[in-house]
């Protein structure tokens, strides 16, 4: 099926390319030539004929003959064969070594890297023509020995850039997504990764195979090192020098082939890579939807953005004051001025009033025994030593949507890369525990990760775009990951493919399995990836930013198929994400983060209708509502610091309206009710409008 379909269309992008076409064909045209040589060829390769000495084309001898009487036009059919052998077997070596080094190099990277790339470097410093003469002169005459040589040198640079794009390749998310699916390093290195080396290593093994036909033609016409009875094109060179002025066709005809042939190399690797990429078929069509006539999308939410107005509305407190008719329309920043200065400030209340505040202060709530995921006091520090996050606490029950909010770089993507073991190269579990169930997932390596990981725990990212692979289909990439953690064969696992998308709402699921996600609208891709986290039925869902990259009109229908899904099929869901009005509607409870802590931990009634953080009452203020009509949005004053630069005290306080000098040199427990803030039983905090 997909296979099929892909190969079809590498081919018709094939036949789209003239150029690529007409060096195909002399290249088909030389491999015949060079295989039925015994049949085609007039004489033999070495037949002797000194009466015949010299001629000039004829009846007998079509290219004339040599200076020994051997026929010309046998000879080259006879050079194509050695010319293609020696060139074949120097990039076959070159090619198995160097991507399998690598691969191998670039994935694990550190030491194995560093002396890889050192070995590299002196081999790329001997000329590859004088390492063959050396290899020669210890392995002994032939051509064989020397093409051996010469695919050592094409390794090196097969190895680097191997190597490179691997180190490029490994970071993306589609990587990520593999090991969150619980694919084996090895099949991610050749399944995933590999893949996206082969554009640039068939242009440079292409440029390889001409680069080696002229070393061999080099080595012949020396004639140092190879056996000189070889026929080869070099070797018809170098006996025509010395007839060349009254016999130009003996050299003409040879040094014609060795161009040729080089040039028809150089040409196919491009067209080989333009027809085999299919994002070059692919352009003509983005977001395309291949939904058959009178399908249907599982529809959102009457409210396009479905997470909006009415759902805060719905949160807020019933007795939230309503805004004052007489005092007219107010200008957009006296109000948001009026949010905050209508609240106590910090000369309002004494300082002994917040000392107390801490003294009386009692830890968070401990986490129910049964709790599907428990995070305990998790720090993550950079290589630098500083805390990416720094004593995290929550837990998520089964069957609870639970939302990690906050801005932009909070720690909400290195709290959950931490859960699934992503964390980036240098980053670590400094300490804390993060239990699934019985299972204690800081520190857990190998196989074991690997079953947690799209087994107990799916995950799906912000850009569903960068979340594939772009070069297989999506129905390989869903038997993939569904095989990783089944016994299902391929037709099985087909099959349950096409149950997934269509659990996910994606219509024609069978056809779609054959499309490559570049063939997806961001909605679709989305559902794919969706599709995807849930192949082995996991316990946990972690959904990072899943609607930051979608159209606002698709995101209500994420969100809802999440909430969907969750509900169907008794997972708990970790929602992050830094809108408060996406919490909204989806989550049972959350935790705002801020620099790296959890600022408050409450239900979503609660924190929507009392926050009782500055911070969330500041997140509050910046979602959209029915009110805002034309008046630009409340924005939180500053930014979230660097993590090495995290604020002493309160961490929050330099953006803080209600910071004191306690909140400025102490640092801050969280209370019983899970709440950050030295002065969270005084204020009165604004809820959600
Ligand atoms: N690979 C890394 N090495 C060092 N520091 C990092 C790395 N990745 C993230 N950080 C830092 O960790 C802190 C938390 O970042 P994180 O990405 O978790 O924030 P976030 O709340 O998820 O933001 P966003 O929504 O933008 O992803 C930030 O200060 C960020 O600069």
């Amino acid at each position: 099926m997909s296979t099929h379909q892909a190969r079809a269309g590498t081919f018709s992008r094939l036949l789209r390319q003239p150029v690529t076409v007409i060096c195909l064909a002399f290249l088909a045209l030389q491999i015949t030539l060079a295989l039925a040589a015994p049949l085609i060829a007039p004489y033999g390769p070495t037949e002797i004929s000194v009466a015949d000495k010299l001629q000039g084309p004829s009846a007998d001898h079509l290219l004339g003959t040599d200076d020994l009487g051997r026929d010309t036009l046998t000879r080259l059919i006879y050079g194509t064969r050695t010319a293609l052998l020696a060139s074949g077997e120097s990039v076959a070596i070159g090619l198995v070594l160097g991507v399998g080094l690598g691969l191998f190099v670039g994935y694990r990277g550190g030491w194995w890297d560093r002396i890889g790339m050192r070995i590299a470097d002196v081999m790329q410093s001997i000329p590859a023509l004088l390492l063959a003469l050396a290899l020669v002169a210890v392995l002994g005459n032939g051509l064989g020995n020397a093409m051996l040589a010469v695919g050592l040198i094409f390794a090196v640079s097969f190895m680097r850039i191997t190597r490179a794009v691997v180190l490029a390749e490994r970071e993306k998310l589609y990587v990520d997504a593999a090991r969150v699916l619980g694919l084996r390093p090895l099949s991610i290195m050749f399944r995933q990764v590999l893949p996206n080396v082969s554009p640039p290593l068939i242009v440079q093994a292409s440029i390889a195979l001409g680069t080696a036909l002229l070393i061999e033609a080099t080595l012949s016409f020396l004639g140092v090192g190879v056996d000189t009875t070889a026929v080869s094109w070099g070797a018809m060179l170098d006996a025509s020098r010395q007839h060349v002025a009254e016999h130009p066709l003996l050299a003409i005809l040879p040094g014609a082939a060795i161009t040729l042939s080089v040039l028809v190399f150089n040409l196919l690797g491009d067209g080989l890579r333009d027809a085999g990429s299919p994002r070059s078929a692919g352009a003509t069509r983005p977001g395309r939807s291949k939904a058959p006539a009178g399908t249907t999308v599982p529809a959102g939410p009457g409210d396009p953005t479905g997470i909006g107005p009415a759902a805060l509305t719905d949160l807020a407190p019933a007795n939230t004051p309503a805004e004052p008719a007489a005092d007219g329309p107010m200008d957009s920043t006296a109000k948001a001025t009026a949010t905050v200065t209508d609240r106590p400030t910090a000369e309002a209340v004494p300082a002994t009033a917040t000392a107390t505040a801490l003294t009386t202060v009692r830890g968070p709530a401990p986490a129910p025994a049964d709790a599907l995921l428990r995070l305990d006091g998790l720090t993550v520090t950079d290589p630098g030593g500083a805390q990416l996050v720094s004593g995290v606490s929550f837990h998520i029950n089964r069957g609870e949507t639970f939302g990690l909010v906050g801005e932009s770089g909070c720690g909400k993507s290195i709290t959950a890369s931490a859960i699934l073991g992503l964390l980036p190269r240098g980053v670590t579990v400094a300490s804390g525990s993060i239990r699934l169930q019985d299972t204690e997932l800081a520190g857990l390596r190998g196989e074991k990760l690997r079953k947690v990981r799209g087994g107990r725990v799916g995950m799906v990212f912000q850009d569903p775009g960068s979340a594939l692979s772009p070069v297989h289909t999506v129905g390989r990439q869903l038997t993939d990951a569904i095989r990783a953690h089944s016994d299902l064969n391929r037709n099985q696992a087909t099959e349950r493919a096409a149950e997934l998308l269509n659990l996910v709402g994606v219509p024609a699921p069978r056809e779609r399995l054959k499309d490559y996600p570049h063939q997806f609208s961001g909605g679709m891709a989305q559902r794919v990836v969706i599709a995807g986290a849930l192949a082995c039925d996991p316990e946990l869902l972690i959904a990072d930013e899943p609607t930051t990259a979608l159209d606002v009109t698709i995101q209500a229908q994420v969100l809802d198929l999440l909430a969907g899904l969750r509900e169907r099929l008794s997972m708990s869901l970790l929602l992050i994400t830094h809108d408060l009005g996406v919490v909204a509607d989806s989550c049972d409870r959350i935790a705002v983060m801020y620099a790296g802590q959890i600022a408050e931990q409450r239900t979503v009634r609660d924190a929507f209708a009392t926050p009782r953080h500055p911070y969330t009452e500041a997140l509050l203020a910046a979602v959209p509502h029915h009110g805002n009509g034309d008046e630009p949005l409340a924005t939180i004053p500053g930014r979230v610091p660097p993590a090495w630069d995290w604020p002493q005290g309160c961490r929050f306080h330099p953006r803080c309206p209600y910071a004191t000098d306690a909140c400025r040199t102490t640092p801050v427990p969280v209370d019983i009710d899970g709440v950050r803030c030295l002065r969270a039983s005084e204020l009165d905090l604004a809820g959600a409008r």
